[in-house]
């Protein structure tokens, strides 16, 4: 029996946490006091209408934006003490991302595209090669090695994606809108992956979605609505 989530320890934590973007004189709230925990190993999925600040909050648990006001601290870590070189440095560590549109480079082949984050590592490029089928073949795309993306199904290349999210071995996964561009077997597909990742190797995996079927399979599921968790 899997423990509940409220017994695990937060490996995300976010307190008080405001964002508000600035259009020329303008300020505009987009976050409003997010108080939100998430457990070490955990599955959680994000919904809300267009607008509701989602993506922004993505943004903030993954240090990609910093927050106006408040804190958010990701394994212990307050990331408003890091630089912006720490920030990204970290990020480059512990983070992988997984986008709706897959952001494949389309005249790499699958691997050169998941070897990509490995290339500001020290490793050697036989160390790369190895860590590069390895996780092609946790998504289940050895026989694709040299395939381009427009050689490859929509399901095919966000499970590219998802190997180069997981190459460097992070700690934490975000994936915003993941299965938005797919069918529905090639969305339930992509799903068994990321329960697969969450349970077999203990990642912590943030989605936002808008597809019900996809935040069911989630630990937990959140809804914002105008910047706030309800
Ligand atoms: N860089 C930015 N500068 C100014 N406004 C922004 C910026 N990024 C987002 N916003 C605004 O913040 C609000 C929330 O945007 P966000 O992308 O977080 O919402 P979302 O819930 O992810 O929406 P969707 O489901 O449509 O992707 C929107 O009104 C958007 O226009």
């Amino acid at each position: 029996m899997s423990t509940p989530p409220e017994h695990i320890p937060a490996f995300i934590r976010l307190r008080g946490v405001s964002k508000a973007y600035h259009r020329g004189d303008l300020v505009v709230p987009v976050l409003e006091e997010v108080n939100l925990d998430i457990g070490q190993g955990t599955f959680e999925a994000f919904m809300g209408p267009s607008g509701s600040g989602k993506s922004t909050l993505l943004n903030l648990l993954s240090g990609l934006d910093r927050p106006t006001t408040g804190v958010v601290e990701v394994g212990g870590r307050d990331l408003a003490r890091l630089s912006d070189q720490q920030l990204s440095d970290w990020r480059a560590g512990h983070v992988g991302f997984v986008f709706q549109l897959y952001n494949l480079l389309p005249v790499l082949t699958a691997a050169e595209n998941v070897e990509l984050p490995l290339l500001l590592t020290p490793l050697s490029r036989t160390e790369r090669r190895d860590h590069v089928a390895a996780a092609l073949e946790v998504v289940g795309l050895k026989h694709r090695v040299n395939h381009r993306p427009p050689q490859m199904s929509g399901g095919e290349q966000q499970r590219v994606a998802i190997a180069r999210a997981i190459v460097t071995d992070p700690d934490l996964l975000i994936a915003d809108e993941p299965t938005g561009d797919l069918d529905r077997k090639s969305a339930e597909q992509v799903l068994d992956l990321f329960e697969e990742l969450h349970r077999a190797l203990n990642k912590t995996l943030v989605m936002v979605t808008h597809d019900p079927h996809a935040a069911e399979r989630a630990d937990v599921v959140r809804h914002l609505e105008k910047g706030a968790l309800r």
